[in-house]
């Protein structure tokens, strides 16, 4: 005889764990009872931080691209929420949340490509530097967990200070015998999409017409765009050459001022992470010809670190891009940014190595 519907609905309610529900799974039959198989053709992408300020709309982007078939949302606090909501997204991949240190390795586990927006955000007031003292023990935890579940993953390392956390995370990569420089790399994708951005107001162009190599690092002086290799060509007066170099440097204080003590930039970095991530899914699936500037391990400097123009591909950062023809102003700019950079590199090496 067929259970009557009370006696249905009592048995599959069974199933459902307090645990299950906080992660979303709340319908009333169990995924386990469900007919989708699951395993699309895809990336499996985990965030680190995913219920922050850009965690949040880093996973909606991230849930919304076909290339990722599993996304996994890790954070110390309310990844459950933004898991369950993220969940209900009509998109291809499938959604899985943790929460805490001790879900961090299962997080982890079957990773292709790590995005890390984990830590602290500025006030105004503070420097990037000021998030040292507590981002520093937040991206040491993050990528020793990397190191033992998912050493071969690709890394994007958005946690603040990244002229020093990048040297952190490869220090700890070190250590655990797992090294590879051209999977770890510092996110200064916004710097690029500012720069377009400003440059095309400039100009009178669509920003998307407009390509603006950013190279150094990614903060204040650090922050050197190269207006003399603008793509389309143009020139500039030197007045619009300080205007917009200082613009640009300053992007991220723009924003901390505008939001007044509720953080710093969230939705443009997501934008700029998603477009940074997607372009690193590209290069991993084996597209030709996909470039981008990336704060990365380098010769291209006396400097270990430095963001230039890179080649992504299967293995990452294939190729490091030399900085080409410089004017005088950016060969002055460039003298600037590497003292900040060599102290900021030297920091981040001897927070894991004293
Ligand atoms: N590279 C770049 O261009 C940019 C970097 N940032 C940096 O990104 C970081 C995050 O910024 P927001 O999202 O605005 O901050 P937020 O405070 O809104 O979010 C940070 C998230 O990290 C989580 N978190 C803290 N400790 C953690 C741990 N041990 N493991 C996992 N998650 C942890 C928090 O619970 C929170 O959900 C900051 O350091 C900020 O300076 C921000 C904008 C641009
Ligand atoms: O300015 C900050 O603190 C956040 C950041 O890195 C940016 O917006 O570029």
């Amino acid at each position: 005889m067929q259970p009557s519907t009370a006696e249905r609905i009592a048995r599959l309610s069974a199933h459902i764990s307090p645990s299950n529900l906080q992660m979303g799974e709340s319908s009333m039959l169990e995924r386990a009872n469900c007919r989708a198989k699951g395993g699309a053709p895809g990336f499996k992408v985990a965030i680190l931080g995913a219920a922050g300020g850009i965690g949040q709309p880093l996973a909606m982007l991230m849930k919304m691209n076909p290339l990722v078939s599993v996304l996994h949302l890790y954070d110390v606090v309310n990844s459950p929420g933004v898991t369950a909501d993220i969940s209900h997204m009509d998109t291809g991949a499938v959604v899985r949340g943790f929460l805490g240190q001790k879900e961090l390795e299962a997080a982890l586990t079957g990773m292709d490509l790590v995005v890390i927006p984990a830590g602290v955000p500025r006030k105004p007031g503070m420097t990037r530097d000021d998030l040292f003292n507590i981002n520093a023990g937040i991206v040491r935890t993050l990528c020793e967990g990397i190191a033992k579940c998912c050493p071969n993953a690709l890394v994007n390392l958005i946690s603040n200070p990244v002229n020093s956390t990048v040297p952190i995370a490869a220090e700890v990569f070190k250590k655990a015998g797992i090294y590879d420089p051209k999977k770890l790399l510092g996110v200064t994708m916004l710097d690029v999409v500012r720069a377009n951005t400003f440059v095309a107001e400039v100009l009178g162009l669509d920003p998307r017409e407009v390509d603006v190599p950013v190279v150094g690092g990614h903060a204040g002086v650090t922050i050197l765009p190269l207006l003399s290799q603008v793509k389309p060509p143009c020139s500039f007066t030197p007045e619009e050459t300080e205007f917009l170099t200082k613009r640009i440097q300053d992007g991220g204080t723009e924003v901390v001022q505008a939001k007044a003590g509720a953080g710093s930039a969230t939705l443009s970095m997501a934008y700029a992470a998603v477009k940074f991530a997607d372009l690193c899914l590209r290069g991993l699936r084996g597209d030709a010809g996909i470039v981008a500037c990336a704060y990365v391990d380098s010769k291209v400097t006396e400097l270990p670190f430095f963001a230039s123009k890179v080649r992504l591909g299967r293995g990452g950062a294939e190729e490091v891009y030399q900085l080409g023809p410089l004017n005088e102003y950016e060969r002055i700019g460039l003298e600037k940014a590497k003292q900040e950079l060599a102290t900021s590199i030297q920091k981040g090496v001897s927070f894991i190595k004293k």
